[in-house]
């Protein structure tokens, strides 16, 4: 749990209750432009009361008014505020009909002190920062796991046209968004070579974060280092791949520090289906807050896609009203179909696809 600043804590989730400190409004105020009057009308008007200044009297006495700013403290006596619509002015007495305690805002009357206002766990919004100031709050409590991202692949460069036989990173940028929608934020995104010992390295060294990605190397094949290197480490193997298409090489382990490992399939399509899978539930999970990807949603998919005979197939589609709708382009390197997507559709193996679960994206 961390103390952040309210210009800085939006998107997390909160690490404790809020417990109002004070009472809101501090002291009875007026929620009206108006007068504030003591007992039957009419009223002697006795000056001006701003809000955020001292009023000309402390204390009303039957038959006395001052003329008031929504949100100024009312004097002690006053019964009542009479809105400008709804009063008469001559001569310094005012006129009009106020009903007792109306367009008063009693001390505590919005938040009494003592009070919870927001549950652990529930996500910081920028509603939610205007409340914590408006209880006079500077600081939140808050969770927000962090993801050190590591991209693996001697190929992979970060910035321009890639030249041939290089690939641009695709999974990198896809991560901090998916990240900020869990609860979670990302620190920069770290390249390691094809090297098993570069990748130790860097997996150490981030293994006092809560969460650690790992782009590729997650199959099998001469450079992909990190089941080796896991093992090395010491790490528990807790998934060894998931029967799913695409992404079915992802994996996750847990470091001796406890930092979960996420191994990503270097196919950025592959890779988004993995993310959605392990890293959108774990972060969210340990953010304390509801996963946004499995929220349980369901539509009857409208594709061409045959379900796979034993894996979970993953679909990109365009839900609208019941219907998720397959779109062309999703390929396991494939990013087109799934920028376009508002959710997977779950094909469940060897059966045909009717109403289906959805995994949702964040828009
Ligand atoms: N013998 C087998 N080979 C492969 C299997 C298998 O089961 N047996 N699975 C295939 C599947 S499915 C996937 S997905 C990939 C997963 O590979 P890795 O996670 O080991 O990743 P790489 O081998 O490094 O790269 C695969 C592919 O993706 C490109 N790549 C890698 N990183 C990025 C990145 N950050 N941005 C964009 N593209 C990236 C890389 O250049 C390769 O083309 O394994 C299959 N093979
Ligand atoms: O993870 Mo691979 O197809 O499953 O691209």
């Amino acid at each position: 749990m961390a103390e952040e600043s309210l210009a800085d804590a939006l998107g997390s989730t909160l690490g404790a209750d809020l417990v109002s400190a004070v009472d809101v409004p501090v002291l009875d105020s007026a929620a009206m432009d108006g007068y504030a009057v003591s007992g039957e009308g009419p009223w002697a008007v006795l000056g001006r009361s701003f809000a955020g200044h001292r009023g000309p009297v402390a204390r009303l006495r039957r038959g006395e008014a001052v003329e008031i700013a929504t949100g100024a403290v009312v004097p002690d006596g006053t019964t009542a505020v009479l809105p400008h619509e709804r009063a008469t002015v001559s001569s310094g007495t005012v006129y009009g009909g106020a009903e007792p305690g109306r367009h008063v805002r009693r001390r505590g009357e919005t938040t009494a002190a003592g009070s919870l206002v927001a549950h652990r766990g529930s996500p910081v919004t920028p509603a939610l920062l205007g409340l914590a100031a408006s209880l006079g709050l500077d600081t939140l409590s808050v969770l927000r796991p962090l993801v050190r991202v590591l991209v693996t692949g001697d190929e992979v460069v970060r910035r321009g046209t890639p030249r041939p036989g290089a690939v641009r990173d695709a999974i990198g940028p896809v991560l901090p968004g998916l990240a900020a929608w869990a609860g979670g934020r990302c620190a920069p995104a770290v390249p390691v070579a094809d090297r098993g010992r570069d990748l130790a390295r860097e997996l150490d060294a981030a293994a006092g974060s809560d969460v650690v990605a790992v782009c590729g190397s997650s199959s099998a094949g001469p450079a992909d280092h990190l089941r080796t290197v896991l093992a090395e480490l010491g790490a528990e193997l807790v998934v060894d791949g998931v029967s799913c298409r695409p992404g079915h090489p992802q994996m996750l382990a847990v470091l001796r520090s406890g930092a979960v490992v996420v191994g990503l399939p270097g196919n950025p399509g592959a890779a988004l289906a993995a993310a959605l899978t392990l890293l959108v539930p774990v972060l969210s999970g340990r953010a304390g807050r509801r996963d946004p990807a499995h929220t349980g949603g369901r539509a009857r998919f409208a594709g061409t896609t045959p379900p796979h005979a034993s894996d979970t197939r993953l679909v990109p589609v365009r839900v609208s009203r019941n219907l998720a709708v397959e779109l062309p382009g999703s390929g396991p390197a494939d990013l087109s179909a799934a920028a376009a997507a508002d959710a997977l559709a779950v094909l469940q193996p060897g059966r045909a696809p009717g109403r289906v679960e959805l995994v949702e994206l964040p828009r």
